[in-house]
């Protein structure tokens, strides 16, 4: 698990181990490079404590900094007192080495990202300004304060050099390493495989140094190749252990008088500069090392992309191809060769011409002729490819381009994409759309034109449709008709003067509602009037039976209807008096009979003939005669109840039920009413005419008499009552003898006036 975890890169959190690992590091170091430059007899040394502060501040927060530096000064103390020391003495250069790595690492972490700050040539310059050149020449200024008042000038100047030397070599040689360090880096290479060969490109590395030391003239230039040999060949963390351990071999061997850095140096270096040459090889190994990372970080990146690309090639569930500027397919991938059916291996052999249906290969032509001119930077087209098996299938082409650094065409990225079955479904679906299209004219041109209004809902019951006859009718256009509810648009009432239905509006539409027709129904149109109407209801459904709301079609039937009112009038009614005929008084008369026996009732029936009447016809002619029946009847109903029923039997015949009357009360009315017509005066033409009339009546109380026996009995005493003298009435008597009730002598033949 350990070996998995990342390698920390941000700022750590210090700890006491941290406080204590670098405290007796810097102790060790600061030892080390004591007694080097002690035994030394050029007094010139590294001195490596601060260049190992700088890392160690780096990495952590600011508010880790002051145990840190503690540990440092305790380290760097501890190591003057094993070496004897005075505190005073060393209390100065502490402070400094303190102040120098503190000012170094908060300006490095200004100018250097924390997550990896040695990441490219750039980083590393601004590096070598602020911590191998400013830092050190701060650091050596003040260290000249402190010994200012005691030596020589030329003395001063060595010993300025000496420090800025020594600091800025340990810097370049130390500090790289301990900024890009990740955690957990020497156990990981201990254990690999690498570990061997760093070791030995270390051990020939710094033997070569040694040699060149040692034997050779022109000792730096023949150091410098190696170095830079490792700064190319070796990633950059093992490139600065190399030049770290070359610089510290040097300065071992230098100051132990082994060798000698400048032994055929034809100018003499001076004392305080003699590590000069030692900054001036690290610097461009440094920098190789650094700009060979960049190279590498580059060509790892164009790695992975490039393997990325193969992988999403690859991998695609769409076919892939990489097209020559010719046309010939460079790469397939599985996908396409699944698409068209054929082996990768053959599908490279052709061309994206030779694959394509003949009839869309123009087009990709010129869309492809205009991507190589930069007129388009991709394309993509609908077309057909001819598979293997010889079937054509659809599918959606989309190309770019690829060009060099000289902008010349690479190779074209082609994505083909199987649409097939999405066409063919389209195709079908344009079919389907237009058949439905069609249905849909066909639909709304029968609409327009049929005579019915019709009139569609939501399942809310909101118009949603009307069409020009239902406008008509209601009195409200589609557009104001939409949306509206059904019951304020149509409102029915059965009859004109009938409550509005409000139930037609309260379908249920999961009711089988097929049709409905009532005769009596009329639309109160808005503002158009009324309309008799048929109403047919019945309700829409989706094709899982799901109710999605009702058709209402009204047809007007207001000229049927009044047709129909007229026949059934003439059928029933006298057209001369406006009484009723035969037929319907017959209705009455059974309707008497059967009251009868119901209501326990007991009628009168009366037949009434007009007596001398040819006459009238004779002398004023038949219109005279038409209009005096007109009067008669008027006079005669204006003599009965409105219960009573007048009828015309034909000619100067008429007959009379008196319903629920008494027969005496009978009696009564029927000479009253025979009087009365006896008394009329007819004016024609200027001229007075007088009839009379002669009646028969009978009483009705047997339900086992029949309606005929009945008329038969009143028709006996009419005739009984004419053979009597005319102008009276008669009764029928059971026993057949008739007895007069009524007489009236003044029966007077019409004269002319
Ligand atoms: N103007 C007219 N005359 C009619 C109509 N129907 C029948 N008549 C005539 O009415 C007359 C009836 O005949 P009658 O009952 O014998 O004549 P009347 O003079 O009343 O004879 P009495 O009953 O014996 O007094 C006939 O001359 C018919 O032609 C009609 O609709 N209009």
């Amino acid at each position: 698990m350990e070996k998995n975890k990342p390698p920390s890169i941000l700022l750590n959190r210090a700890n006491w181990t941290s406080h204590v690992l670098l405290g007796i590091s810097v102790c060790l170091m600061a030892l080390a490079c004591m007694s080097v430059i002690q035994k030394s007899s050029s007094l010139a040394g590294l001195w490596l404590p601060t260049a190992l502060m700088i890392p160690a501040l780096f990495h952590h927060r600011y508010r880790d900094w002051l145990p840190l530096l503690c540990a440092s000064a305790l380290g760097i103390a501890a190591a003057h007192t094993v070496l004897g020391t005075p505190f005073l003495r060393y209390l100065p250069y502490l402070l400094n080495n303190l102040f120098e790595a503190s000012l170094c690492a908060a300006l490095l972490r200004r100018m250097l990202p924390a997550q990896d700050p040695l990441s490219g040539l750039g980083h590393w310059v601004r590096f070598l300004l602020i911590a191998v050149i400013f830092c050190p020449l701060v650091s050596s200024f003040i260290m000249m304060l402190f010994i200012l008042h005691v030596h020589s000038p030329v003395e001063l100047q060595s010993r300025f050099a000496t420090w800025f030397m020594s600091e800025a070599v340990a810097i370049l040689a130390l500090t790289p390493l301990g900024l890009i360090y990740q955690r957990g880096y020497f156990r990981k290479t201990l254990t690999s495989e690498r570990f061997f060969g760093l070791l030995l490109t270390l051990i020939i590395t710094l033997a070569a140094g040694f040699l060149a030391l040692k034997w050779l003239p022109y000792t730096f230039a023949f150091i410098t190749i190696p170095l830079l040999w490792c700064a190319i060949r070796l990633p950059r963390v093992e490139a600065f252990i190399i030049f770290l351990s070359m610089t510290l071999m040097i300065a071992l061997l230098h100051t132990s008088g082994i060798v000698s850095v400048q032994p055929h140096a034809v100018v003499q270096i001076p004392q305080g500069l003699i590590f000069l040459p030692l900054l001036l090889i690290l610097t461009p190994a440094n920098a190789m090392a650094m700009a060979m990372q960049t190279l590498r970080a580059e060509k790892s990146h164009i790695t992975q992309s490039e393997n990325r690309f193969r992988n999403a090639m690859e991998y695609s569930a769409i076919g892939m191809a990489l097209v020559s500027p010719q046309g010939r397919l460079l790469q397939v991938n599985k996908s396409l060769c699944n698409l068209l059916g054929y082996e990768a291996g053959y599908l490279t052999t052709l061309t994206f011409q030779e694959i394509t249906y003949q009839e869309d290969l123009g087009k990709d032509l010129s869309l492809l002729e205009q991507l190589l001119n930069d007129e388009i930077q991709n394309y993509t087209m609908e077309k057909r490819y001819l598979c293997r098996s010889g079937e054509v299938i659809w599918a959606l082409l989309a190309v770019s381009l690829v060009r060099d650094e000289e902008h010349n065409p690479l190779y074209f990225i082609s994505q083909i994409e199987d649409i097939n079955d999405l066409k063919h479904t389209e195709v079908t679906n344009k079919r389907l759309s237009e058949a439905l299209h069609e249905e849909k004219e066909l639909l709304h041109i029968t609409l327009n034109s049929i005579n019915e209004a019709v009139i569609s809902t939501d399942r809310n019951m909101n118009i949603t449709f009307m069409n020009p006859v239902a406008e008509k009718m209601t009195g409200w256009t589609e557009q104001q008709a939409q949306g509206q509810p059904v019951n304020r648009i149509v409102l029915i009432s059965k009859g004109q003067d009938g409550p509005l239905i409000d139930n037609l509006l309260q379908f249920d539409i999961n009711e089988n509602l097929h049709s409905s027709v009532e005769r009596s129904l009329v639309l109160h149109g808005h503002h158009t009037g009324l309309f008799d109407v048929q109403l047919a209801v019945s309700p829409l459904r989706t094709l899982k039976d799901e109710p999605i709301g009702i058709v209402l079609v009204l047809q007007d039937v207001s000229k049927s209807r009044e047709l129909m009112r007229k026949l059934s009038y003439s059928a029933s009614h006298d057209l001369l008096t406006g009484l009723s005929n035969r037929g319907s008084f017959e209705s009455s008369l059974k309707k008497a009979l059967n009251l009868i026996t119901a209501a326990h009732q007991s009628h009168c029936l009366a037949f009434i003939d007009l007596d001398r009447f040819k006459a009238i016809n004779d002398t004023a002619g038949h219109a005279a005669g038409d209009e005096l029946l007109r009067q008669i009847s008027t006079l005669m109903q204006e003599h009965i109840r409105n219960s009573d029923r007048l009828a015309r039997l034909g000619g100067d015949e008429f007959a009379l039920i008196l319903f629920d009357c008494p027969a005496e009360q009978g009696l009564s009315t029927l000479a009253k009413l025979v009087s009365e017509i006896n008394q009329f005066e007819f004016v024609w033409e200027g001229k007075i005419y007088r009839i009379g009339a002669s009646a028969g009546l009978t009483n009705m109380n047997d339900p086992d008499v029949s309606g005929s026996e009945y008329m038969a009995q009143a028709d006996k005493a009419c005739y009984t009552a004419k053979n009597n003298g005319r102008g009276r009435v008669f009764r029928y008597e059971p026993e057949q003898k008739i007895a007069t009730v009524h007489t009236d002598n003044s029966v007077i033949p019409p004269e002319k006036h």
